[in-house]
């Protein structure tokens, strides 16, 4: 019986997100920079992706991380985030597990004193992690900015529909349950994917995206359905982020809440500094999010958002392949 695969992976979870850490295994992934490595990995090397989060190995919402090398000096490591569908340019949820991981493996060195900085250079540039002592984390991301306000959208079963789009590393559609007919509190999950799909599809179709680093960050990753409480106020706000191939993110979403805070701040809704507990509509796992200083990205207006959350360790594992197994590169079901 060969076995010609083994791939290693450290498993951890944020706010009930799954991560799944590449130990040892993967391909090489060439490139000289992290979006050159990304564009590798999906043309050259996807059946490691797809070995390790589609089933049999994982399934629909499984999500996972590669380190790589990094080519920002200020960095300490690079990552590529992997989901059922390929990968994503920004993961607020995987930065608080690698943060904590990194620091608990050395890869960092902890600090004497105060949080431990934990550098990550994501798809979608430097993002600083802080590693407290308890284990909690919290990130500053790359600039993030409301890219459009009120954007009439034609959404098949709801005709036409107000949704704003925020960059927060990845680009989201924000759209209250409320205007596709839900609730964010008595709806199931699967009706709330399935609205949040229709959205993401139609803005997909009727919205040309651009940033100014990279047209490779120019696309739409997902939808997040709100309980539209966007005005700043000492209650949760909650959210569901339906990303990639109709992924639904059990957590309330590191890149999603950086993107809803710089929509809230656009609109006036939010003040620097003002910290607003997002909550996840799937299992009310939380996280704390605040915009802590005005930027820009380009020319457009930007906040530097910081999100903090807790990530948790669920084991490890070693994934084999049989030259036979007709399931090398898995499957989705969903
Ligand atoms: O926390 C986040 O930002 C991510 N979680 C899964 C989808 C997003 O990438």
């Amino acid at each position: 019986m060969q076995r010609d695969v083994m791939i290693t992976c450290t498993e951890m979870h944020t706010g009930g997100e799954p991560l799944r850490i590449v130990e040892s295994g993967y391909p090489t992934l060439l490139g000289d920079s992290v979006l050159e490595k990304r564009s590798y990995a999906a043309r050259s090397a996807d059946g490691a992706r797809r070995l390790i989060m589609h089933e049999p190995r994982g399934h629909h919402d499984m999500y996972g991380a590669v380190r790589v090398t990094a080519d920002h000096t200020e960095a300490d490591f690079g990552v590529l985030f992997l989901h059922n569908e390929g990968y994503s340019t920004m993961c607020g949820h995987a930065v608080i597990a690698l943060g904590r991981y990194a620091v608990d493996k050395g890869i960092v060195k902890k600090a004497l004193d105060g949080d431990t900085r934990v550098n990550i250079q994501c798809p979608c540039g430097l993002v600083s992690a802080y590693v407290a002592k308890s284990g909690s984390v919290r990130f500053h991301s790359v600039p993030a900015y409301a890219f459009a306000l009120d954007v009439d959208v034609d959404v098949p079963g709801h005709g036409r529909l107000k949704v704003d789009i925020g960059y927060g590393g990845a680009f989201y559609a924000l759209i209250p349950a409320q205007a596709l007919g839900l609730d964010m509190r008595k709806s199931r999950t699967r009706d709330l994917t399935d609205a949040a799909t229709l959205v993401t599809e139609a803005v997909k179709r009727q919205v040309t995206l651009h940033h100014p680093d990279s047209p490779e960050l120019a696309f739409l990753y997902g939808t997040i359905v709100t309980d539209g409480n966007d005005a700043f106020s000492d209650q949760p706000t909650s959210n569901v982020c339906v990303f990639a191939d109709r992924e639904v993110d059990r957590s309330p979403t590191g890149s999603g809440v950086t993107a809803r805070i710089a929509v809230q701040y656009k609109r006036g809704l939010i003040g620097l500094n003002q910290s607003r507990v997002f909550a996840s509509g799937v299992n009310d796992s939380r996280f704390t999010g605040m915009a802590v200083k005005e930027t820009t990205c380009g020319q457009i207006p930007a906040v530097v958002v910081e999100v903090a959350g807790k990530a948790f360790y669920t084991g490890t594992s070693t994934f084999t392949v049989e030259d036979e197994d007709e399931f090398k590169t898995g499957f989705l079901c969903n």
